[in-house]
């Protein structure tokens, strides 16, 4: 071995006089002898020994004081159960501790499952990053804004405010109404064929699909294109799970959904390019947010060119924010980021919803008095006024988003070596993730929390208890789409029980939590659908 070390070391020798050097005291020398007797299988046996041991030693090394198996399994630790991870497993390692791990392959990944480690880890970015899962750098592209890190990524998302501003929420209400209206006389079709109530998690699925493409590239896209888009996002959502094999092999789960979300950026990016010609157009006037953001890019072109032929500007006409002109496929790739964001979470919300007010018939019968009341015509147009004034419709929403929160934990990367708490330091370059469950059923802050309750909004104090509203995250990277997700989920569901009726079938796995990048109903929610009788005055 000394003699190897020397050949390495010594610059001068010729590099063949070295390997031959080199060779010859491995022939003679105790590792030679060694060699002599030994098998190629016994070598293996002895490397992969060696692999075991510093495998499980640097997972002792990481894992310090906090809760978590004492052994791991070799290499990929849990990875066989994490395929279908059970929500009961994540609650139970939840409760184990406000901070505890698990080792999966090459990653150690620590929970922060309290309100209080949740809020550190979501405000701290000088020490962690957003990561998605490792694979989402391929899907969403490694170059996506959503990657991007401290001041560049606070500069780009200010940018992107103006889309997600009031005045900008009302122009996308004409599109969502049309699209409800479609989908809903859809369901009841549907609905009437089958006769019974029918599992409706896809088809709501669909719908939000459908109604996010709709407010984000307005009529760029085609129905088939949108059909095509819902129908291969859960590839997407399946490649994203939270333990997934890390490398893309063909015809994995990952591989299925690299491809289906190359499809994706395809169609945003001929939606750019249409969006640019059409907002060019004299009197073009915007109906989704792509066409937004190319008219303040357009906005941003024209006030440079006016300093630019040494115009004086007066303040007041200078854009919000200046904006440079982005390529057809960064306005994709931003736009995916919403879509990406949005539909597992949306459509989770939506099935909680339609579950709970379907088996809460009081509930239902009170949103529809709100309704009612606001919007008394089911045929008129639903404006802006109309929801914010929707205060029982809004609790509805926002105690649904409590008790059953989509979204229910945000992997993050530690980039540098992070004292989570005074006992425990989270080593460079591991996985940790902020659980909101907890501060969300929070007893302290949410009395009761096992109760759907929405009076809580209206008579109680939930509204105070900002530091556990953790449904849209917290920090640099909260939800840039919450105003718009809320709105959103209450439009639909005033919409929906305005004009129709639906019957929820209670089985025994209704209330059981499938995980499957966000949560839903276990039994994929069996609904019939049919139309409302019109209310008769007293
Ligand atoms: C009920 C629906 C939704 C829920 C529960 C939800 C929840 C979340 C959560 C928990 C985060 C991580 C926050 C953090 O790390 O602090 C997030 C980030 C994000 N959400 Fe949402 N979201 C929803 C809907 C939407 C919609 C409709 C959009 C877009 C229109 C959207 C766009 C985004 C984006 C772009 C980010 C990343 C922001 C950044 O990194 O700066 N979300 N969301």
């Amino acid at each position: 071995m000394a003699s190897v070390m020397e050949a390495f070391n010594a610059s001068a020798t010729p590099v063949q006089a070295t390997f031959e050097a080199t060779i010859a005291s491995v022939n003679t020398g105790v590792v030679g002898k060694l060699l002599e007797n030994t098998s190629a299988f016994s070598i293996f046996t002895t490397l992969f020994a060696i692999a075991v041991v510093y495998d499980q030693v640097s997972y002792w090394n990481q894992k310090g004081n906090l809760v978590g198996p004492s052994w791991k399994l070799p290499f990929m630790g849990p990875f066989l159960q994490s395929v279908k991870p059970s929500f009961e497993e994540y609650y139970v390692k939840w409760l184990s501790a406000p901070l505890s791990c698990v080792s999966v392959f090459h990653k150690f990944v620590i929970i922060a499952s309290t309100r209080d480690m949740a809020r550190k880890v979501f405000n701290s970015p000088a020490y962690v990053k957003p990561v998605v899962v490792d694979v989402a750098k391929k899907l969403l592209r490694p170059e996506n804004w959503v990657f991007l890190d401290g001041k560049a990524h606070v500069e780009y998302r200010k940018g992107l405010n103006g889309l997600f501003t009031r005045s900008a929420l009302d122009t996308y209400l004409p599109g969502q109404q049309e699209i409800y209206r479609e989908y809903f006389a859809n369901f009841m079709q549907e609905s009437q064929e089958a006769g019974a109530p029918k599992k409706w998690v896809r088809h709501l699925r669909e719908l939000m699909c459908a109604v996010s493409c709709r407010t984000f590239v307005g009529h760029y896209m085609s129905r088939a294109q949108v059909k095509k888009i819902a129908d291969d996002y859960y590839l997407i959502t399946a490649a994203l799970e939270l333990v997934n094999f890390p490398i893309i092999l063909p015809f994995t789960k990952t591989w299925y959904g690299k491809k289906a979300s190359d499809a994706v950026l395809e169609v945003f990016t001929n939606c750019a390019a249409k969006a640019k010609v059409r907002m060019r157009q004299k009197g073009a006037e915007p109906e989704c947010i792509m066409d937004r953001w190319i008219l303040q890019m357009m906005e941003s072109e024209r006030y440079r060119e006016r300093l630019a032929s040494g115009e004086k500007v007066p303040n007041e006409e200078k854009p919000a924010q200046l904006l440079r002109v982005f390529s057809d496929f960064e306005i994709s790739m931003t736009i995916f980021t919403f879509l990406f964001a949005s539909q597992d979470a949306t459509s989770s919300a939506c099935s909680w919803l339609l579950q709970i007010l379907a088996d809460s018939p009081p509930l239902l019968a009170k949103l529809r008095e709100e309704g009612n009341k606001i919007r008394p015509d089911p045929k008129q147009f639903v404006t802006l006024d109309m929801l914010e004034n929707m205060s029982y419709t809004r609790a509805v929403v926002k105690e649904t988003l409590r008790y059953r929160p989509p979204v229910t934990m945000v992997p993050y990367q530690v980039k540098k070596d992070f004292p989570v708490s005074d006992t425990y330091t989270a080593k460079k370059g591991s996985m940790i993730i902020p659980s909101t469950w907890l501060a969300l059923h929070d007893p302290e802050a949410y009395p009761n929390p096992d109760v759907f309750d929405p009076e809580r909004w209206i008579s109680g104090n939930a509204e105070e208890q900002g530091k556990n509203w953790l449904v849209f995250g917290t920090g640099p990277h909260y939800c840039i789409g919450q105003t718009y997700a809320t709105l959103n989920l209450m439009l639909m569901i005033h919409m929906l029980s305005s004009e129709y009726d639906w019957s929820h079938k209670i089985t025994p796995e209704s209330e059981i939590i499938r995980v499957f990048a966000t949560i839903f109903p276990m039994d994929d929610l069996f609904l019939q659908f049919s139309k409302r009788q019109p209310v008769v005055a007293a």
